[in-house]
C-alpha cells in the first residue's frame, strides 16, 4: 500500500508501514549484516512502559528484527524501571550512564545517553507513554533504512488522537506540532514543511548520524535532529512512514508551553543568531506564566532547558 501523501518533494520518500513486511525486513537485515536497537526513553511511565516493552519484545522474538531493547529511565520517581525490566527490557538510568559526563533532566538527555550504552547500527526510538500504537511502528520505521542506504533518518507519522478529560477521543492531538513546529517549518524551513509529524516521538536513524549531531537535552531533540540532518545531508537523507493512529498520555497545555519554548530556542539557534551557535549553552532562559487564584493573578517563571550535548562521537572517541 502506498501512502496518500502526494506533495511534490515528499511523495516519493513517504511510505506506509504495510509496505514493509517484517519477514522481508528481517531477511534484508540479515543480508546487510546490520543490528537494531530499540530505545524507549521513560520518565514516570510505570502505567504504560511494560506494555510498550512487551509488545516489542514479542516482535523481537518472532522476527529477529530487534537485537537490543533498551529503556532509559529518565529520573523516574515511580516503578518505571521495574515495570520495564519485568517486561523484558534492559534498563539503564540516564544519570548512571557515564556519570563523569554529568547529568541533565530531559528526554534528549535520555536519548543521548542511550548512544553510550547501545550498539545497534540502526536505532529506533519509541515513546513509553503510548496508549494506541503497535509493533508495526518499529517495522515501519526500519523499512526505509533497510531498503535505501542513502536514508539516514526516518520520521513516523500518524493520526494524532486526543483524549479529552471527559474520555472522548478526537483526531485533534499534537498541539505543539500544530501551533509551533508546523509554523516554524513553514516560515523558515519550507523544504521540511512536508514532514507530517515533525515532533513524532517514534523515529529511527543510523547510529553514524546520531553520533554526529549535537543533541538538546530536553524536548528539542526531534526538531534539532530533523533540521541538522537536512542541513548536513539534504532532504534526500530523510524519509517518513505512515504508521496509522497514535494515542498517548497528554501533558497540560501549560506544561507544553515549556516544550514550545524549547523548540523556538532550537530553531532560533539554527537560524544563526549571533553568539548562539549550535551546541553552545545560552544564558538562562525563563518562561513567564500566570496562574489565577480567586481574584489574584500570580506570575511565576520556569527555566527553559537550553543545553545541548555535543556529538556523542566526541565523547566516545
Ligand atoms: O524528562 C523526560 C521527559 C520525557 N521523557 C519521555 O519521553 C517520551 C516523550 O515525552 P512526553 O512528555 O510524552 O512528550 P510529548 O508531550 O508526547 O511530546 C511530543 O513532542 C516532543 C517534542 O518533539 C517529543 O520529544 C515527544 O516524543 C513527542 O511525543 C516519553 O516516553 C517520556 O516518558 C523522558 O524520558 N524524560
Ligand atoms: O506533538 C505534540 O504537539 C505534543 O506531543 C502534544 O500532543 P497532544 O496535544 O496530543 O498532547
Amino acid at each position: 500500500m502506498s501512502s496518500t501523501l502526494t506533495t511534490e518533494t515528499w511523495g516519493e520518500r513517504t511510505s506506509h508501514w504495510r509496505d514493509w513486511p517484517a519477514k522481508h525486513l528481517a531477511a534484508r537485515k540479515r543480508d546487510l549484516g546490520l543490528t537494531v536497537s530499540v530505545v524507549i526513553p521513560a520518565r514516570n511511565e510505570e502505567a504504560t512502559v511494560g506494555e510498550v516493552v512487551s509488545r516489542i519484545a514479542r516482535l523481537a522474538a518472532d522476527t529477529g528484527l530487534v537485537d537490543e531493547l533498551v529503556v532509559i529511565d529518565s529520573d523516574s520517581t515511580d516503578k518505571t524501571s521495574e515495570a520495564a525490566a519485568r517486561a523484558g527490557a534492559t534498563v539503564h538510568r540516564a544519570r548512571e550512564v557515564a556519570p563523569h559526563l554529568d547529568t541533565f533532566p530531559g528526554k534528549g538527555e535520555a536519548l543521548w545517553k542511550s548512544l553510550l550504552v547501545t550498539k545497534g547500527d540502526l536505532l529506533v526510538f519509541v515513546d513509553a507513554d503510548l496508549t494506541q500504537w503497535g509493533p508495526h511502528f518499529v517495522t515501519g520505521l526500519l523499512g526505509p533504512l533497510l531498503s535505501d542506504e542513502h536514508v539516514l533518518l526516518v520520521k513516523g507519522f500518524y493520526e494524532r488522537l486526543y483524549r479529552g478529560t471527559d474520555g472522548s477521543v478526537t483526531a485533534d492531538g499534537g498541539r505543539v506540532t500544530e501551533l509551533v513546529a508546523r509554523p516554524l517549518l513553514s516560515l523558515w524551513w519550507p523544504g521540511l514543511a512536508g514532514i507530517v509529524q515533525p515532533l513524532a516521538g517514534e523515529w529511527a536513524a543510523r547510529r553514524d548520524l546520531m553520533e554526529s549531531l549535537p543533541i538538546p537535552v530536553g524536548y528539542g531533540i526531534e526538531l534539532a535532529v530533523l533540521l541538522d540532518t537536512a542541513d548536513q545531508h539534504g532532504l534526500e537523507a530523510i524519509a517518513q512512514v505512515d504508521l496509522g493512529s497514535r494515542g498517548h498520555k497528554h501533558q497540560a497545555s501549560h506544561d507544553l508551553a515549556l516544550m514550545a519554548a524549547e523548540l523556538m530556542l532550537v530553531a532560533e539557534r539554527r537560524r544563526g543568531r549571533p553568539g548562539h551557535d549550535k551546541g553552545e549553552a545560552a544564558d538562562p532562559v525563563r518562561l513567564h506564566q500566570f496562574i489565577r487564584s480567586g481574584h489574584e493573578i500570580r506570575g511565576y517563571t520556569r527555566a527553559v532547558p537550553t543545553h545541548e550535548r555535543p556529538p556523542a562521537r566526541s565523547v566516545t572517541g
